[in-house]
Parts: structure tokens; sequence; C-alpha cells
């Protein structure tokens, strides 16, 4: 098969670009008038609609953080859990992330799902749940994700990969020798939701967007808004 990837002259990255299509998977029916009282509800309809079509992995998701300054950073994490609390994930408290939270306890969660054409976006604020939940999180991990977490530095400067196999080697032999370990930097936390966006990509580009905003009662008002 042809390579396609291009001469490295100038203008060739956005030539490749510009020959892409967006927006071109398979648009689902969504009629925001009969959308549920609770963004929450809606998620979990979108989310098994997502997997159902086949998205693959819908799970992951970009965690937008700032650090005390605002700094901005993002990366793609697992989603945990959904439920009344909020979006759960689960990381290294040495982590970036982590560290941005602790300073700013605020951040934004962006599914795409790209064959469905829907992005779904959360923000709101960022609470830890604690060594327990944390601890349950870790076990609940297959033996070989649990080395994986123990047999890292992260953002410490690393010699080699060879130095970093070695390590989760080690990890995972005292992983299977301490199956009740838990690793004391594992932390879940939960983006607790204070505005939560569904978007339906359109072809046409009458993308549909609803907003749900949480009111100091807690409970929520939703409007459409223009693309
Ligand atoms: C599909 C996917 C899933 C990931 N899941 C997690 C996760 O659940 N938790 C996590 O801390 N990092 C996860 N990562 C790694 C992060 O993207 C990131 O590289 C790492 O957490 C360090 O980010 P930070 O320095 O900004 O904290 C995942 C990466 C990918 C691509």
């Amino acid at each position: 098969m042809a390579s396609r990837v291009p001469p490295r002259h100038s203008g060739a990255v956005r030539e490749l670009l510009r020959s892409l299509p967006a927006l071109s998977g398979d648009v689902l029916p969504f009629e925001p008038g009969t959308a549920p009282d609770d963004p929450l509800t809606l998620f979990a309809d979108w989310f098994a609609a997502a997997v159902d079509a086949r998205v693959p992995e819908p799970h992951a998701v970009t965690l937008a953080t700032a650090d005390a300054d605002g700094r901005p950073s993002a990366r793609v994490l697992v989603l945990k859990d959904v439920g009344p609390d909020g979006f759960a994930f689960a990381t290294d408290a040495r982590s970036g992330k982590a560290r941005d939270l602790a300073a700013n306890p605020r951040a934004a969660l962006t599914f795409w799902w790209q064959p469905v054409v829907r992005q779904v976006r959360v923000a709101g604020a960022a609470r830890y749940l604690g060594p327990e939940v944390s601890a349950a999180d870790y076990l609940a991990r297959s033996p070989a994700s649990r080395a994986a977490a123990l047999g890292v530095r992260p953002g410490e400067p690393l010699g080699s990969v060879a130095g970093l196999r070695a390590s989760m080697a080690a990890a995972r032999r005292r992983t299977d020798a301490e199956p009740g370990f838990v690793l004391p930097e594992w932390q879940a936390w939960v983006v607790v939701p204070e505005v939560v966006e569904f978007w339906q990509g359109s072809a046409d580009r009458a993308h549909v967007r609803l907003v749900y905003r949480r009111s100091g009662d807690g409970s929520w008002a939703r409007s459409l808004v223009w693309p």
C-alpha cells in the first residue's frame, strides 16, 4: 500500500489538512425538545448510543485543567463512572493534572464521538474522593494496570525506555506478591458538573447545541444556543 506520509515540503501539512473531511460520521437523530430534565440521564443515553454505534473507546475523554496561574493543560484519560456526584476518573497524585487540581480544583471534560458526530462538554468543580474510594479504584484494576501505575514516576525525567520496562517488571512482581498493596499516590477524582453541553453535529452545519446549567438549588435549566 502506498504511504500517505507526505513529502516534507513547505505547506505539505496544510495540504493534507485541507484534503481531509470533517464531521463525516453518521448523524444520530436528536430532538432537544424531548430531552430529559437531568443532563446525567441524557449523558447515559448518549453514551449507550455511542457504544451501540461502536464508537471506538467512547470512555476516553479529554480532561482540561489549569495551574494556579491559569496556565491550561489537557490530556486524554479514561472515564471511570458517572453518577449523581458527577464524572469520575483516576490518576496519580504526582501527575501534572493532580498538581493542577490541588492548586485549582476546576476542570473540563470533552468527549468526541466521531462516528455519530457528537460532542459532550462538561465543566465544573473537581473533587478528590479520598483515600478509601481511591484504594477501592486501585484494587479494582487488573494486576497489569496496578503494576503499570506502581512502576512509574509520573513526570520525572526517564533515562531510557529499558529503564521503564525494568521498573514495570519489578512492579509486576511486587503486585503479584502483595495483591492487597495500594499505591498511596493513587487518587480518584470527580468533576461535579455545573455546565453540560450536548452537541449534535449535522452535515448541513445546522449543529444542535443543548446546554444544561445547574442552578443554586441543584436543579438544571436547559436551553439551546446558536452553534
Ligand atoms: C486512551 C488513554 C487513556 C488514558 N487513561 C489515563 C487515566 O485513566 N489516568 C491517567 O492518569 N492517565 C491516563 N492516560 C495518560 C494521560 O493522557 C497522560 O499522559 C498522563 O496522565 C500524564 O498527564 P499529566 O502530566 O497532564 O497529568 C491515558 C491516555 C490515553 C491516550
